[in-house]
């Protein structure tokens, strides 16, 4: 109950207004309805079907006697026109009801759709990187689909029970006592029904669980497709296909069937009770013909509309689990929330370090309730317009330290200082804005190389792109496409080699003129030649911007001006690339050390 009136609030605070508009074309539908079965009793009595004794029938006694008042061969033709306006004025108010309808359902699903994708980019790194990113993509799309079948059944309700009301009243008019019986059966039937609704909110539950676990194995399967195929995985992973299907088919058959048992109680039970109510009329309350016919003409539309309204209850509770999870989820995401303005996009130039950027005493933990700390006790100073090289085992800290040099990760303790000043929630996105980033695992568009370069700088010219190509050495490969920069480089750029991947994203990064450059691995998927470019590349840029990587390979940061070395989350050394490369039983001159010998022994 607390969820349903929290979807007819969350309706209510989107459509207002129009929600009441709606309600009044129902009932003006409704009317006109009502005042279509009324014309049709003098109708047929003047067609000749029926005799009908109209009596002192409210409504039709008075259109008798209108009537009366035409000559015999127009009355016909008028009660015609009459039938035919009010069911044409009814048509066209039901047309537009309809469309306003749907204006009220897409504008909701679209706010709802907005609300949640703000949320979500708007949640801290933190949060991202403690969900799992098939929950999002599912609530995006299958239980966003599903709040939406339960909000065009919600209308559908609403619809349904407004012209209930309606005709129930008109009976009510007719015949009180005949209406109760009615109504008390449909009560009784609605207590009996209740535990149709509840096993229906119940597979709604597993229907979400289910569909959470499909995508989030879909996911994870398709992005390793290639270890599943180059270790033979394929027959395990098709049985876990298998069996996911199985439970998903089982849980629809399962609401189906809760369905059909309550729509067979409802069919059966109506029989009867159409059935019974006919006799009473007849034999107990000796109904007027009249009378008997508009109530039985009501009643055999009004009692459809109780098994619609059982039905519509039972679809409604099986997706308000779908609701729920969307509601629950926007809520984390907005407890995570970073004050980030969001029409402040990244751009060039929005901050420039004169000084440098200072680490101090930074301490930071994923998990507070865990003792371990991923950052200790952390005092570094990056000069501005230098290098900066982070290096260390794996697993010692180095992303987490450029995660959170860059704001995307808060110290638990200490502070980050730019030029002196300490970073705040609100200067953390002037800091992000001026920083290009060069991930270690490449993100690419299944687009062209121009489409990949202007999603940062959509405004840069065909001489911009090819300068920013051209400080990243990637160029070359790109004059050698027949169509140059319109090619297409599929998939998170599967057409491109990894070190063509990683140049493209280096220029893309480049295009922004960031006012520090955070490189993680940049030359990790290149050969000894085209590492040497980016060496060099990387030397220029050192004049217009601060430069802070991360590198396995020491070669690499050959001409770094500042080497830090990190081990279990501390500092443990830094110094220039040669002083550190000198200390003989320092950490970082053993790596060096290892990797030259690996790099002779691969020589020999
Ligand atoms: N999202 C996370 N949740 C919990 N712990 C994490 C998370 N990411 C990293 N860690 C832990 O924090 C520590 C530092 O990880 P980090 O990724 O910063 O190391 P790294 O030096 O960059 O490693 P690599 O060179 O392998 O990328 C590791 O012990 C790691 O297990």
């Amino acid at each position: 109950m607390g969820n349903i009136l929290l979807f007819v609030n969350k309706l209510y605070a989107f459509a207002g207004i129009k929600l009441y508009l709606n309600l009044l074309c129902m009932i003006v539908i409704s009317l006109l309805d009502g005042i279509g079965i009324f014309l049709l009793v003098p109708m047929l009595s003047l067609i000749g079907i029926f005799d009908v004794h109209i009596g002192n029938v409210l409504i039709i006694s008075t259109l008798d006697e209108v009537l009366q008042t035409i000559p015999t061969i127009y009355q016909l033709a008028v009660i015609l026109g009459i039938f035919i306006l009010v069911i044409s004025a009814q048509a066209l108010l039901q047309k537009n009801q309809s469309l306003l309808d749907a204006r009220i359902q897409q504008g909701f699903m679209r706010s709802l759709r907005l609300d949640i994708y703000q949320a979500l980019l708007r949640a801290n790194w933190i949060f991202h990187l403690q969900r799992r990113k098939s929950d999002f993509q599912h609530i995006l799309t299958s239980e966003l689909g599903r709040v939406n079948y339960g909000t065009t059944l919600f209308l559908r309700l609403i619809t349904t029970i407004t012209f209930m009301i309606i005709q129930v009243g008109i009976a009510l008019w007719l015949s009180a006592r005949m209406t109760m019986l009615v109504l008390l059966c449909g009560v009784l039937l609605a207590f009996i029904s209740r535990k149709f609704i509840k096993h229906a909110k119940e597979y709604g539950n597993q229907t979400t669980e289910l569909a959470k676990s499909y995508y989030a194995g879909i996911n994870d399967q398709l992005n390793g497709i290639k270890d599943i195929k180059s270790n033979m995985l394929e027959q395990s992973h098709i049985s876990w296909f298998h069996k996911l299907n199985h439970d998903i088919e089982a849980n629809v058959v399962e609401q189906v069937k809760v369905q059909t048992n309550s729509q067979l109680l409802y069919k059966v039970s109506s029989a009867i009770l159409i059935g019974l109510f006919i006799f009473l009329s007849v034999e107990a309350f000796r109904a007027q013909a009249a009378q008997l016919m508009v109530i039985i003409i009501l009643f055999s539309r009004l009692w459809p509309r109780f098994t619609v309204i059982q039905s519509n209850l039972e679809q409604i509770a099986s997706t308000l689990p779908a609701f729920k999870n969307l509601l629950d989820i926007q809520k984390e995401c907005e407890g995570a929330a970073e004050s980030i303005a969001l029409h402040c996009t990244g751009g060039s130039n929005s901050f420039r370090v004169k000084g440098g950027i200072e680490c101090r005493s930074v301490y930071f933990r994923y998990d507070r309730s865990q003792e371990f700390y991923a950052l200790k006790n952390v005092n570094l100073f990056i000069p501005a317009y230098r290098m900066t090289a982070i290096v260390g085992k794996s697993g010692a800290g180095k992303s987490t330290l450029i995660d959170t040099l860059m704001g995307l990760l808060r110290p638990e303790r200490g502070e980050i200082c730019i030029d002196g000043i300490a970073l705040t929630d609100d200067t953390v996105f002037l800091l992000r804005g001026s920083i290009g980033y060069v991930p270690q695992d490449s993100f690419l568009f299944h687009t062209s190389i121009r489409e990949n370069l202007l999603m940062m700088n959509p405004a840069a010219s065909e001489e911009q792109l090819w300068d920013a190509l051209k400080l990243s050495a990637a160029n070359e490969f790109i004059e050698r496409f027949p169509l140059g920069l319109d090619s297409e480089i599929g998939d998170r750029g599967v057409r491109l080699s990894g070190g063509e991947r990683q140049r493209l994203i280096l220029a893309r990064a480049l295009l922004r003129k960031p006012a520090i450059l955070v490189l993680d691995e940049p030359t990790s998927a290149l050969d000894a030649e085209n590492e040497k470019k980016i060496q060099e590349v990387l030397n220029k840029l050192k004049e217009e911007m601060t430069i802070i990587v991360i590198a396995h390979r020491l070669s690499t940061i050959r001409n770094a001006d500042q080497v830090i070395v990190l081990e279990d989350g501390q500092i443990i050394q830094e110094g220039g690339f040669q002083q550190l490369s000198n200390e003989a039983n320092g950490v970082f001159g053993r790596l060096l050390r290892h990797q030259t010998e690996i790099k002779n022994e691969a020589g020999k």
